[in-house]
């Protein structure tokens, strides 16, 4: 449970069974090994409805076992409560952010800051392609594309 004053972010891809939970489970070990995990409410949500109540993908939970990650998630959809509570809400791609954008309007308190994940990339990547229909290799890419920026937002941010 996130100590009162802390901060709070909630990564969203599509489904939320590839990109987002790896970046929710890469934002986790950093802030644990930075020792303020205990500051941070750390989640992951989807912006469909495709795979609700599903594990993270085959692919990248071998992935994240490679590098050490653990990564633990049931995946659900972006909630109206979660645009009231959230600091930052951390998307994809720009249909991510199209769709996120499109919710947030309908919502008169919405007090999360949207952005791209990948915006606080120093490689300048900016988007993180959705993997579903590709390699090893592109979970390959999109666990190096969060754990860069999880660091640069991680170091903004403590
Ligand atoms: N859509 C698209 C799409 C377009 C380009 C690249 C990837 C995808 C793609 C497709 C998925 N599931 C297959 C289609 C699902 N059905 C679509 C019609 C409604 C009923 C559900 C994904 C599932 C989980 C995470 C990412 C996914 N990404």
């Amino acid at each position: 449970m996130a100590a009162p004053g802390g901060r709070s972010v909630l990564f969203v891809c599509l489904g939320n069974i590839c990109r987002s939970p790896i970046a929710e489970a890469v934002f986790r070990k950093m802030a644990t090994d930075s020792g303020v995990a205990d500051k941070w409410r750390i989640d992951s949500a989807a912006t469909s409805t495709y795979e609700i109540g599903n594990p993270p993908d085959h692919r990248g939970l071998a992935c994240m076992k490679k590098h050490g990650v653990s990564m633990k998630h049931v995946a659900r959809q972006v909630t109206k409560d979660d645009f009231m509570t959230f600091d930052h809400i951390l998307c994809m791609d720009d249909s991510n952010l199209r769709d996120l954008n499109k919710k947030a309007s309908s919502i008169k308190d919405s007090k999360a800051k949207i952005e791209l994940l990948g915006s606080y990339d120093p490689e300048k990547q900016l988007i993180i392609q959705d993997p579903y229909y590709g390699s090893d290799k592109d979970f390959e890419t999109v666990y190096e594309q969060c754990a860069r920026c999880c660091k640069v937002f991680l170091e903004q941010h403590s």
